[in-house]
């Protein structure tokens, strides 16, 4: 598979490193205005970084599209002419369209839209996927590239902006309850190295419960919750304090954010 990353940034780079974790690529393009910073990753010898996005795109089969959404036009416009059909255009670019990608480079491409997070560097993102109608033919391609790195769901474009609020923002926001777990367990006397151990790990055998279980979290909850203990005494204050609530509120603010920049 040859591959290329337009845009070396926090999510192209993410994504790179997930490549080189899952020896997803034969070879990898990554391009960025200023390569200084990312020369490094042609210690890798597969890996050319570059400025030159056309010919990243000439060298590659699947192009991976990491960009700010204020640039992806003007760089799908230097690009159009080198496409053919070996090209499977992938864009991770939030609330940019498929219809808007069209309107560029034609609707005869393989077009896919990517929502992956950045714990795809660590070869374990969930990733939200939709494509065009030609694209359908290389679904099974990206659910591929992107299932050696996590987890991939087909979804319809209209759940797209949802997706991202879930999976590339829920990173911040599972970040910030490990964290906050974390200083919770420092009062309780942990250094904070342990006691950041302890939440990130506790953290991770609760999704991996869920995950091999298939099981509801309240089920896992009842299997936790002895009747009068310490357990259900933290959980029900935290609920008053509005734990759920908060999640909530806090998801549907950055959905509305995200559907308004889409406007803007
Ligand atoms: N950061 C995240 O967790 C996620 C980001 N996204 C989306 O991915 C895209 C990139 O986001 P970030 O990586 O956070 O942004 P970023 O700003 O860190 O990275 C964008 C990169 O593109 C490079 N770039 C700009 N113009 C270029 C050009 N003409 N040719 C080649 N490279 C060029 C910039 O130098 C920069 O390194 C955005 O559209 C964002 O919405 C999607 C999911 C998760
Ligand atoms: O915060 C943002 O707007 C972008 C989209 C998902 C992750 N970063």
């Amino acid at each position: 598979m040859k591959i290329a990353i337009i845009g070396a940034g926090n999510l192209g780079l993410a994504v790179a490193k997930g490549v080189l974790h899952s020896n997803g690529a034969t070879t990898m393009y990554l391009t960025k205005r200023n390569t200084t910073e990312i020369k490094d990753f042609e210690k890798y010898g597969n890996v050319t970084v570059t400025s030159d996005n056309q010919e990243a795109v000439k060298k590659s089969d699947v192009l991976i599209f990491a960009v700010q959404p204020g640039h992806f036009a003007a760089i799908l416009e230097q690009v159009k002419d080198l496409l053919t059909e070996k090209h499977v255009i992938i864009s991770t670019i939030t609330g940019f369209s498929i219809s808007k990608i069209e309107e560029i480079i034609g609707s005869e491409r393989y077009i896919i839209r990517s929502m992956p997070n950045t714990a795809i560097s660590v070869g374990n993102s969930m990733t939200c996927l939709c494509t065009n109608e030609l694209g359908k033919k290389r679904i099974d391609l990206a659910k591929a590239i992107f299932n050696r790195m996590g987890h991939t769901l087909e979804i319809p474009e209209d759940q797209m902006q949802a997706a991202t609020v879930i999976c590339a923002s829920g990173i911040a926001f599972w970040m910030r309850l490990i964290r906050a777990t974390t200083q919770g367990a420092i009062q309780l006397g942990f250094d904070a190295k342990e006691a950041q151990e302890l939440a990130m790990h506790t953290c991770n055998g609760a999704a991996s419960l869920l995950i091999e279980s298939g099981s509801h979290p309240e089920e896992e909850i009842d299997r936790v919750t002895t009747p009068k203990g310490c357990t259900i005494e933290g959980l029900n204050e935290m609920e008053h304090q509005g734990l759920s609530s908060s999640l909530i509120r806090g998801i549907v603010a950055s959905f509305e954010k995200i559907s308004h920049i889409k406007k803007g």
